[in-house]
């Protein structure tokens, strides 16, 4: 009995002290003169984050009521929402290396070893990743690879004839057209992704996007409770481990996607490296070739080797794909909405087009367009396509204008909240849709839609060559209506990166030229 009463009071006593450091765990912003919004114990803002239809919309609504630095709680680690500029310009440029690292889900951020691709490694792995992989994205590089963006296109003007004089929603064709490029100039692969509706490599990345871990129960139990994610990570790997079992012993269970995209990545560059090695092939211009060439198969060192290893490469191809795909797809459907609803300037972009002397480089063509420039740049302020990449993790307790962020704390951007600031966008109406605004300098942080500083998006320069280099073609060819249902199927909707349309149904006429 008294062995009872002694264990009981012990477990009383340790839930009130844990109920207590989470308590004082909640003056965090509180100390430091950072208004927050009404939180629930626990929880912390987690129960409103998850009950918002939009994340990116409801960090704006907390902006105008509480400034242009607040802080939110996730579970109880602190967030801050962010759309003071010189704050984040600390952050991502200045202080960059006490911020080094990006909020993910934290199975995600377990991968061990050669498994890590950029978007989650950290600190010396990341920056020796980084710096291998760079010279692959310079205009020199991408200006090999416009023939094979070129082809893709042919297939998606091709397409669109099928669709002349209808409605439809043109989001699918372009989620195929970048999957198609992607796959392309990525590791060589030529499919007919474009007709072929049964496609593997589209269909199983399109559930690997599909996939929104934010809304996994554990990773959910992760935020709420840190200290139990090596416990949560271990049932997530076993998980996996046993889906994948289940594959290798009935293999009438489909593999999960994921892994049926990297087997099939390592399978193709082995043979790229088999018959390279017999000489069999002619040096290919593609991202795996650029980075096979500086692979090895040995222990790689972070702060030494300037080499990636052949898992390494695998893995951020795979990740190429997933990063590549979706988010070009929705740039593009953006801003095919904003020409259907905006005939003057769909007309404008046509001239220019129509006066731009064909050249041998289309790289160089399509670059040398100001305004179809101005009017991409204007499509992805009024619509950032990944506002949650953007966070960083505090990875040494520092101050940032005058406040002290401790480890472990995170920066949100509110990328909306900036990209329709007035003061750095005025005079005309940020609301207003006007390229033109771009051609005078803005603040060096007013624009951020592929992110900030040593760790923003390494695809800008791709992505905006496949994205150009696609407008050009369609617009010269064809010209775009709004379709009848077109505003109220174009909701939007968040997932785990990216702030995406639902559709995009338009008509296309084709232009007597
Ligand atoms: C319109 C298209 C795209 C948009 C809007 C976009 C946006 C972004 C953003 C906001 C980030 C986070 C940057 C930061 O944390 O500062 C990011 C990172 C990244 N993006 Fe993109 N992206 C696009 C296309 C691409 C393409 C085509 C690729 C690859 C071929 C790509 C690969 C990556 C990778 C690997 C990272 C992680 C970089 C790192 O952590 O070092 N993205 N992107």
């Amino acid at each position: 009995m008294l062995l009872t009463d002694i264990l009981l009071i012990f477990l009383v006593t340790l839930i009130c002290v844990y109920f207590f450091i989470l308590n004082s765990r909640y003056l965090y912003f509180k100390q430091r003169g950072i208004p927050s919004p009404p939180h629930n114990f626990f929880f912390g803002h987690y129960k409103s984050i998850w009950s918002s239809p939009l994340l990116t919309h409801q960090f704006q609504q907390w902006t105008q009521q509480f400034g242009s630095i607040y802080g939110l709680f996730e579970g109880t680690r602190p967030l801050y929402v962010v759309s003071d500029v010189e704050f984040l310009q600390e952050v991502f440029i200045k202080q960059f290396s006490s911020f080094h690292s990006r909020r993910l889900p934290f199975i995600l951020q377990k991968s061990a070893g050669n498994k890590v691709h950029l978007l989650s490694a950290n600190g010396e792995k990341w920056h020796r990743q980084r710096h291998i992989i760079n010279p692959a994205f310079t205009s020199g590089k991408l200006k090999l690879m416009t023939s094979k963006v070129h082809e893709c296109v042919d297939s998606l003007v091709n397409k669109l004839a099928e669709h002349c004089d209808q409605q439809f929603n043109i989001y699918l064709l372009y989620k195929r057209l970048t999957m198609d490029v992607i796959c392309r100039c990525a590791f060589g692969v030529i499919t007919d992704m474009q007709n072929d509706i049964e496609n593997e490599y589209f269909i199983k990345a399109e559930r690997c996007v599909a996939e929104d871990l934010e809304k996994n129960l554990l990773i959910r139990l992760g935020h709420l409770m840190p200290w139990l994610i090596p416990f949560l990570t271990y049932i997530m790997i076993g998980q996996i481990l046993f889906k994948r079992l289940m594959h290798k012993f009935i293999p009438s269970i489909e593999e999960m996607p994921r892994f049926w995209l990297i087997e099939r990545l390592r399978y193709l560059a082995d043979i790229r490296i088999s018959s390279s090695e017999k000489s069999e092939t002619k040096h290919q211009t593609d991202l795996l070739q650029l980075m096979l060439d500086a692979t090895t198969r040995d222990q790689v060192k972070d702060n030494m080797a300037k080499r990636l290893h052949f898992d390494e490469v695998i893995t951020n191809i795979y990740l190429f794909m997933i990063a590549g795909y979706e988010t070009t797809s929705t740039a593009l459907a953006y801003s095919t909405y904003i020409l259907a609803k905006e005939p003057l300037i769909q007309q404008k972009l046509q001239r220019e087009i129509d006066q731009c002397p064909e050249s041998d480089n289309e790289y160089d063509r399509v670059h040398n367009m100001t305004y179809l420039d101005w009017f991409v740049r204007e499509v992805l302020r009024m619509f950032p396509i990944a506002p949650q990449a953007m966070s960083r993790e505090c990875n040494t307790t520092t101050v940032v204008c005058g406040h002290s962020v401790e480890l472990g704390s995170v920066i949100q951007p509110d990328m909306l909240t900036i990209h329709y600031d007035p003061d750095l966008w005025g005079p005309e109406d940020p609301k207003i849709f006007l390229p033109e605004r771009h051609s005078v300098p803005r603040h060096p942080m007013a624009f951020m839609p592929f992110g900030l500083g040593p760790r923003s998006c390494i695809g800008k320069r791709f992505a905006l060559m496949e994205m150009k280099m696609c407008l050009v073609r369609l617009l010269r060819h064809y010209s775009i209506y709004p379709g009848d249902h077109m505003e109220e199927k174009f909701k939007l909707k968040d997932t785990l990166l990216i702030l995406q349309p639902e559709n995009v149904y338009v008509e296309i006429k084709k232009r007597s030229l």
